[in-house]
């Protein structure tokens, strides 16, 4: 099943820029910054990336973010997290960036901008994986967050080609959804697609919020969706697609252990399912490892498998062309390895 994986044409939804940093790229970037107290040696990285809870998490995250300090960073960031979903045959991701952290930091915004744009045609052009841009609101950092983020998504001499949607992100507990829906509002209008972070550390009302105020097409995670019958149902109905990441909802202490995940009874209830990595080095996984914990926990063979994926593609951004050539890529591969 693994080498059927490896081999799965995928897309990922849900995978935030600075969270996919692989220990070797941490390790660089932390010896180019020594003032930093991110560990170098990718073993200390491990112990490193043990979290206590989702705010110590939250807390280690900033750390990695406070390594990214030049455009120069940004671009082998990007381009290096292209490289490990190429590697993992992911035809097509859409990237979380947080473009606040980086202009609060003092990177430029133009110059951060020409980074990931720079990245992202290279990659496309050498990996042949194709990248699209989330920027997402680090929610807890406030409404001044909230603007600035909404400004670099929104104005037509920033904002770069490679950006199809706009997210929240960060802790839940004390940043209620519905004070951003001025800034979702603006964001939906100039185009964007709107994929807040709800119901990952909080109850199903949140998701309920995300939905209501800021119009979510899907949700980052969702996992407490689980707790209300008429919320699935609703999910289902209108196909709002949950981008699941069931490694990460273990790390943080979301989800107390794998097999207590909802993932199941989303799928029960008939709601689009998507697989997903949200910080895989920092989770200690790829996306490949997250399709066979899917595989173990919905019991599912390589037709399920297969399904799965093309579900990824289904709720992605891209065009109808797109999805279709990575749908037919995806039976391609099926029917050649199912053949006798
Ligand atoms: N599983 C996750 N669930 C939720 N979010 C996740 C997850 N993984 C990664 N993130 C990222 O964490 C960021 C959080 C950043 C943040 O809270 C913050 C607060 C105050 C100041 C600053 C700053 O930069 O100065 C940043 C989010 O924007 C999001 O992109
Ligand atoms: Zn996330």
């Amino acid at each position: 099943m693994h080498a059927f994986i490896a081999g799965l044409p995928k897309a990922e939804l849900h995978v935030h820029h600075v969270g996919s940093a692989s220990p070797r790229i941490v390790a660089e970037l932390a010896a180019r910054h020594p003032d930093s107290k991110v560990p170098t040696d990718p073993e200390a990285l491990v112990d490193y990336f043990t979290f206590t809870d989702f705010a110590h998490f939250i807390d280690v995250y900033l750390s990695v973010v406070d390594l990214i300090r030049t455009p120069e960073d940004v671009r082998l960031l990007t381009y290096e997290v292209a490289r490990d979903l190429a590697r993992q045959q992911v035809r097509y991701a859409e990237l979380t960036i947080t473009p606040f952290s980086s202009t609060r930091r003092g990177i430029d915004e133009l110059a951060f901008m020409d980074a990931i744009e720079d990245a992202r045609k290279a990659a496309e052009a050498e990996f042949g994986t194709v990248l699209r841009w989330c920027f997402d609101i680090p929610g807890e950092a406030g409404l001044e967050a909230a603007e600035e983020t909404t400004r670099l998504a929104t104005d037509d001499r920033i904002r770069p080609e490679g950006l199809v949607s706009f997210g929240l992100g960060g802790p839940e507990i004390g940043v209620p959804r519905p004070q951003f829906k001025p800034y979702f509002d603006r964001a939906i209008a100039a185009g964007l697609r709107s994929v807040p972070h709800a119901g990952e550390t909080t109850g199903p009302q949140t998701v309920w919020d995300a939905l209501t105020h800021l119009r979510a097409e899907r949700i980052g995670h969702g996992t407490s969706s689980a707790q209300d019958e008429k919320l699935l149902a609703h999910l289902a109905e209108h196909r709002i697609a949950l981008e699941v990441c069931p490694t990460s909802n273990i790390a943080t202490r979301a989800v107390r252990t794998l097999d207590e995940h909802p993932i199941k009874e989303f799928v029960k209830a008939g709601v689009l399912v998507t697989i997903n990595s949200d910080d895989p080095p920092m989770f200690g996984t790829d996306l490949d490892n997250e399709y066979a914990v899917a595989a173990r926990l919905l019991d599912l063979d390589e037709r399920g498998l297969a399904a799965l994926a093309g579900n990824a593609v289904d709720a992605s951004f891209l065009d109808e062309a797109g999805k279709a050539r990575i749908k037919d890529e995806i039976e391609t591969y099926t029917a050649g390895w199912l053949a006798p």
